[in-house]
């Protein structure tokens, strides 16, 4: 569905140099710390920044030769601006349907009735959380097969969250072939939601995972200096030296569970993968 090639962009001392693949039918997260490349890459692939190498196809198409059609079958959230805060959801929904063939405005207003987003109030006046469901709204009502989300969730409170989670499960759960990619960098909300997960580090992708294995498969192990020698290493991802001995990332929980039965073993969350990913040494 989505290919992006060894895609290159500079900014100063910046470099994002990226691959990714987005299958049909997933839910693809794409986590990093604030200056990481999530927006970057998503401005990219829209095509709103000029890259310097590599290539980015959708829908088998590279992105310099799509045409109306295929920027009709993609529904956007870009983390900032990208939306005309003068309008009213009443003007938004006349907009989207004269951009859009399929946009559907019986699902617009009901989602803005049940979000109690007002149809006459402009949107610069909304709240930080209204305007994210607003900009959702605009991303979700035209039946994109394909939705490209940068930080969607970004100033929702906890139940928003979860409101809008569903609403994008609910919005898969309508067609198979639909897709998503969604950056984030609240793991929560990724690990309840997606199928895939990269994870992108100072402009470089240091980890590429399906969730799955992420949640089930991945531990932190927690040894003594002589527990550490003692060990074997080759399943160890990232080490990281700690004032009781070392912390260690595997990849293999379960040869160490049964090994090692004694060693102190946590299942690795996503934050916890992400920060041995990123400051631990490679063995
Ligand atoms: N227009 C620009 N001009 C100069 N530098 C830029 C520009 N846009 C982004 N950058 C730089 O590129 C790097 C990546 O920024 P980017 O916005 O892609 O990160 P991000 O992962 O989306 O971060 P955040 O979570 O904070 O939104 C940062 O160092 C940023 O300063």
């Amino acid at each position: 569905m989505l290919k992006i090639k060894d895609l290159r962009k500079s900014y100063g001392t910046f470099e994002l140099n990226c691959s990714m693949e987005i299958p049909a039918g997933c839910i693809t997260g794409l986590v990093g710390s604030n200056g990481a490349g999530k927006s970057t890459t998503f401005k990219s692939v829209l095509g709103l920044i000029s890259i310097d190498g590599g290539s980015i196809e959708v829908f088998g198409k590279e992105i310099h030769t799509w045409t109306k059609a295929e920027k009709q079958r993609m529904g956007v959230v870009l983390a900032n601006g990208g939306f005309n805060t003068y309008l009213t959801m009443k003007d938004m929904e006349t907009v989207l349907s004269r951009m859009y063939p399929r946009f559907d405005r019986a699902m617009f207003r009901e989602y803005c009735r049940r979000y109690q987003l007002p149809a006459d109030k402009r949107i610069k006046e909304f709240s930080t959380g209204m305007l994210a469901k607003a900009k959702i709204l605009a991303a979700i009502t035209h039946k994109a097969d394909l939705l490209l989300l940068d930080e969607p969730t970004t100033g929702l409170d906890v139940l928003a969250r979860e409101e809008l989670l569903d609403m994008l499960r609910a919005y898969m759960e309508e067609n198979e072939e639909r897709t998503i990619l969604i950056s984030s960098h609240i793991s929560t909300d990724l690990e309840g939601l997606c199928d895939d997960l990269y994870m992108i580090d100072n402009g470089e992708i240091v980890l590429h995972e399906e969730m799955d294995v992420l949640l089930g498969q991945y531990g932190i192990l927690k040894v003594t200096q002589s527990q550490f020698d003692a060990m074997e290493k080759q399943y160890l991802l990232r080490v990281m030296k700690e004032s009781y001995g070392y912390r260690c990332l595997t990849r293999e929980k379960q040869f160490y569970m049964e090994n090692y039965p004694n060693l102190a073993l946590e299942k690795g969350n996503v934050d916890e993968v992400i920060a041995m990913m990123v400051k631990g040494e490679a063995i």
